[in-house]
């Protein structure tokens, strides 16, 4: 089985970052976190990518190719696209040379419980409404990758309601577009003054209707349009759809809870064998063995 972490998130919103703080995290613990850069701009990093989409296409073979004369921002585009298009590459690489999972093919040996981070570029436009994350994600799918998406914020942005609420309806926007199990992160809160910290709690807990009432009497235009913003606050609340978890990179036994937490989203670890051990039989009065005398241990 292979599992996978989408990261996403807007320009700057710590994308590459916590990929390093995850994969840095993986080694202290002596679990394998590869990463693979998808960000066909970026120009570096603190990981080591297992895999870089720059090998395949570069951003500026788009923007300089006499043809296509694409800008930064229509040309990253075009590199995803690229890559879907060239699937065969990225599952060669992925899953080995020549690997023909799709079909199942006898004799290709799956590699024990691979767990790679795709470090995607901040072109939140993919992951909102464009095909190629929703394409990406099938295709990683298909070749047997349990993944969940990664939907990071920078908590500098959350911090009054009107920009939570903004925040939230693209997180919205990609977990209706990725159709994957979704975890959405306030990032680089070690940059936040205590003041801010305290204030941030309202927002992981949420309460739209109290935040609404932030924003809709703030301004005119919060005030003409209060009863789409109380429709938009109730559409949140009902589905309970949007929960944010803040990251500290810091801060160890955040950054700890957190991936356990995404482990648990792709039932990572779940597949593990059962051992059993015996013990010495229980006093009779001991009400937690099991019928048979055994104790069962998950470790
Ligand atoms: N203090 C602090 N700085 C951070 C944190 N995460 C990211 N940064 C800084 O924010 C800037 C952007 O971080 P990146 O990790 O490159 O963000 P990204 O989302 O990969 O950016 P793009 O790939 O350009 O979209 C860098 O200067 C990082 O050092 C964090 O948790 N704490
Ligand atoms: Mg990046």
């Amino acid at each position: 089985m292979r599992y996978g972490q989408l990261v996403m998130g807007p320009a700057g919103s710590g994308k590459s970052t916590y990929c390093a703080t995850m994969q840095r995290h993986g080694f202290d613990d002596k679990r394998l976190i590869k990463v693979v850069n998808l960000d066909p701009a970026a120009e570096r990093f603190d990981y080591q990518p297992f895999l870089d989409i720059r090998d395949l296409i570069q951003l500026d073979d788009a923007m300089e190719d006499e043809e296509l004369h694409y800008g930064p921002n229509g040309g990253l585009v075009f590199c995803i696209e690229y890559l879907i298009e060239h699937s065969d590459w990225l599952r060669d690489q992925l899953c080995g040379v020549g690997s023909d999972d799709e079909e199942d093919a006898p004799g290709v040996e799956e590699p024990d419980d691979d767990y790679i981070l795709f470090d995607m570029p901040g072109q939140i436009e993919l992951y909102t409404h464009l095909k190629a994350g929703h394409d990406l994600a099938r295709l990683l799918e298909s070749w047997n990758f349990r993944l969940c998406s990664v939907f990071l914020v920078d908590s500098q942005f959350m911090i009054d309601g009107a920009k939570f609420l903004s925040g939230t309806m693209a997180a919205l926007s990609v977990m209706a577009n990725m159709e994957l199990p979704h975890v959405n992160i306030l990032s680089k809160m070690d940059l936040l003054s205590k003041g801010h910290r305290g204030q941030m709690d309202k927002f992981l807990e949420p309460d739209p209707h109290a935040l609404l009432g932030e924003v809709t009497n703030e301004s005119a235009w919060g005030r003409k349009y209060r009863k789409l913003s109380e429709t938009i606050g109730m559409l949140i609340e009902d589905f309970s759809l949007v929960r944010f978890t803040p990251l500290n990179i810091n801060d160890e036994e955040n950054v700890a809870d957190l991936l356990l937490m995404i482990d648990n989203v792709i039932q990572y670890g779940e597949d593990a064998d059962v051992k059993m051990r015996d013990f010495d039989p229980p006093d009779e009065d001991d009400a937690n063995d099991d019928d048979d005398g055994r104790y069962y241990r998950n470790d």
